[in-house]
C-alpha cells in the first residue's frame, strides 16, 4: 500500500508510525503489529492508531522513523504487514513459565536494544519474570546479554571499586556520601547509577543538582582515572542499553523483579569493570526484602551472580523499615547528604550506614587493614577530605565545586502533616512517603518531597507537624496532602485503625 508521509515531530524512542484506521483494516493490522516501511532503506514499526490524527491515505512517522528514512514529507512510502519479532514470541514463552535458552536471550535483550519491541511487550516480559523468577543460568545469560550490547570500560590498574544499592527504602542518599570517600582514600570507583525505579528519587536524579550525570563510557574511564571517582546516570551511556529501556517500564509498575534487580544492578557493575562491589540490601517493612532469610537469599544470588561474572561481591543487609535520614525527594536529599560533607550534621541513620559500607569498600580495596575501615571512613568524612573529593567530582562532571548546602532550592510550596492523636510514632509507611513525594513532583521536580520531622518510635502530640511535604508546584502539593490526609505515612500508637458496624461491608 502506498501512503502519504505525514512527519510527527515527536521522539518516542522507538520506530513508530501512526495509520488510519481504515488503511490498517485493509493492511490487516491491529495496534501493536508492526509494518514494514519501504522506502531506499527498509525499516519495521510499530503501528498505532488515532483516527482523528491521520486521515486516510497517510501514515504518521514519528521523529525517529523520519530520521532513518531521512526523506522528506511530500513523498509517499510503500507500507506492508510484516510479522512480529521472534522476541515476542520468546517474551510468550516465559508468560507461560518456559525455560529460555541463552540465544533466545540474546536476542530478546538486542530487540530491547534496538527498540524493536513496544512497551506492552516488554511490560509483559517484566510482569511475567515478577510473577515467576528467571533461574540462575537464564539470570546470567541475561547480565551477559546487557553487558555485551553495549560498551565495556577496562582500566588498566585494579582494584576498580563499586558499590549498588536495590534501592527500596526511602531517602537512601549514601552514594553521594560513599564514593566520595571511597575516592579519597585513592581508590577508583565509576558509580552508575539509575534513576528512581520504585522509589521518589534515585542516585542520578540527586547528582544531577550538583552536576550533569550524562556521559559516555570514555568519558567515565577519564574522569574515575583523573578523580578517582564519579556519579553518573546509567541509562546517558552506552553501558547496558538495556537496562534503563526496562527500568522505564518498571517504573510505571513500581515494580523490580528478583531477576531484573540482579541482572540491572550486576550488567552495570560488569561493564565498568568493577572488581569488588558491596551491595547494600535494605530490608524490613515496607522495602523490596521483607525478612532477613529473603535478605540473605538475594545476597547469596549477589555473590554467586558476582562469581560468574568474575566479580568480588560482599554484601550488607541493612535496616529498611524507616527512611533513611531524614528527608525523601531529590533537592532535600542532596542538602542532607551535603550538610552532613559540610558539618557532620545529619542523622545518625544516614551517617552510620555510609561509613559502614564505605568502610567495607575501603577493607576490600585494602585502603584500609581488616576490621578498621568504618574508622577511616569516619575520619574521612569527619576531617573533610570527602567533602574535597565531591567537589573534585563535580567540577569534573561540569558543575559548580562551590555549591553548599544552603544554595539548594527546595520547592516553594509547603504543607505540614501533623500527628492525629497523642502517643508514640509506631507504624511508619515507606511506601505512603514515597507516594506522597511521588504526588507531591518527586522526582521530576528536583525541589518535591518529604521532610521527616518524627520517625518510628518518637513520641508526638496531636497537632504537632510530623512531616513537612515540599511542591514546586500548587496542585501537585495539593494532591500529595489529599493523599498524605487519605493515607497517613504514620500511626500512631491509640489509633482507630477502621470501624467496622457491618459484617455486609466487610
Ligand atoms: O527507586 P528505588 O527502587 O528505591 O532505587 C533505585 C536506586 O537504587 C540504586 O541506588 P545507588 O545507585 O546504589 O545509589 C539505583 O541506582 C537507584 O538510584
Ligand atoms: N533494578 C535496580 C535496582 C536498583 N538499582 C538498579 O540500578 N537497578
Amino acid at each position: 500500500m502506498q501512503l502519504k508521509v505525514q512527519p510527527i515531530d515527536i521522539k518516542v524512542g522507538k520506530y513508530k508510525v501512526v495509520m488510519n484506521s481504515i488503511d490498517a483494516k485493509e493492511l490487516g493490522v491491529h495496534e501493536g503489529d508492526r509494518v514494514r516501511i519501504k522506502d531506499h532503506v527498509t525499516l519495521t514499526a510499530i503501528v498505532d492508531f488515532t483516527e482523528d490524527m491521520i486521515s486516510s491515505g497517510m501514515i504518521g512517522l514519528y521523529h525517529e522513523v523520519q530520521e532513518q528514512l531521512q526523506r522528506e514529507w511530500t513523498e509517499t512510502v510503500e507500507v506492508e504487514a510484516a510479522e512480529r519479532p521472534k522476541s515476542s514470541r520468546i517474551i510468550r514463552k516465559v508468560m507461560d513459565g518456559l525455560k529460555l535458552e541463552r540465544d533466545e536471550i540474546n536476542e530478546l535483550v538486542r530487540d530491547i536494544v534496538e527498540e524493536n519491541l513496544s512497551d506492552i511487550e516488554i511490560a509483559a516480559f517484566l510482569t511475567a519474570t515478577y510473577i515467576k523468577d528467571l533461574s540462575e543460568d537464564e539470570t546470567e545469560w541475561l547480565t551477559k546479554a546487557m553487558i555485551d550490547t553495549g560498551e565495556r570500560i577496562e582500566f588498566s590498574t585494579s582494584p576498580i571499586m563499586d558499590k549498588h544499592s536495590i534501592g527500596g527504602v526511602p531517602g537512601n542518599k549514601i552514594t553521594l556520601l560513599i564514593v566520595p570517600i571511597v575516592a579519597a582514600n585513592g581508590l577508583l570507583i565509576p558509580k552508575t547509577s539509575s534513576r528512581a525505579i520504585t522509589g521518589a528519587g534515585g542516585t542520578a536524579d540527586l547528582m544531577e543538582i550538583l552536576a550533569p550525570v550524562e556521559f559516555s563510557a570514555e568519558q567515565i574511564k577519564e574522569m574515575t582515572e583523573k578523580v578517582g571517582g564519579v556519579i553518573v546516570w546509567g541509562g546517558a551511556t552506552n553501558i547496558a542499553p538495556a537496562d534503563d529501556k526496562l527500568i522505564k517500564v518498571e517504573y510505571p509498575l513500581s515494580i523490580d523483579p528478583h531477576c531484573q534487580l540482579l541482572a540491572s544492578i550486576m550488567a552495570k557493575k560488569g561493564a565498568v569493570g568493577a572488581q569488588k562491589v558491596v551491595m547494600d540490601i535494605p530490608m524490613g517493612a515496607g522495602t523490596k526484602i521483607l525478612d532477613v532469610k529473603a535478605g540473605r537469599k538475594l545476597a547469596r544470588d549477589l555473590i554467586s551472580l558476582g562469581e560468574r561474572l568474575g566479580m568480588d561481591v560482599d554484601c550488607a543487609l541493612t535496616y529498611g523499615a524507616s527512611p533513611i535520614g531524614r528527608t525523601v525527594g531529590p533537592a532535600l536529599e542532596v542538602i542532607e547528604a551535603l550538610k552532613v560533607l559540610e558539618t557532620m550534621e545529619g542523622p545518625n541513620s544516614l551517617i552510620e550506614k555510609s561509613v559502614i559500607i564505605a568502610g567495607m569498600l575501603l577493607e576490600m580495596g585494602s585502603a584500609a587493614p581488616r576490621g578498621q575501615g568504618r574508622e577511616l571512613a569516619l575520619e574521612t568524612l569527619k576531617n573533610g577530605k570527602a567533602l574535597a573529593k565531591l567537589k573534585e567530582i563535580i567540577r569534573i562532571q561540569g558543575g559548580n565545586p562551590d555549591i553548599t548546602s544552603e544554595d539548594i532550592a527546595v520547592g516553594q510550596f509547603k504543607a505540614d502533616i501533623t500527628a492525629p492523636a497523642n502517643g508514640y510514632i509506631i507504624e511508619f509507611y515507606n511506601k505512603r512517603i514515597v507516594q506522597t513525594a511521588r504526588f507531591a513532583g518527586a522526582p521530576n521536580d528536583k525541589g518535591a518531597g518529604v521532610l521527616i520531622h518524627k520517625k518510628r518510635g518518637q513520641v508526638v502530640e496531636k497537632g504537632q507537624p510530623v512531616l513537612t511535604i515540599y511542591a514546586e508546584k500548587k496542585d501537585k502539593l495539593k494532591d500529595a496532602v489529599k493523599f498524605c490526609r487519605e493515607h497517613p505515612p504514620i500511626f500512631v500508637e491509640g489509633m482507630l485503625i477502621e470501624k467496622v458496624a457491618d459484617l455486609k461491608e466487610m
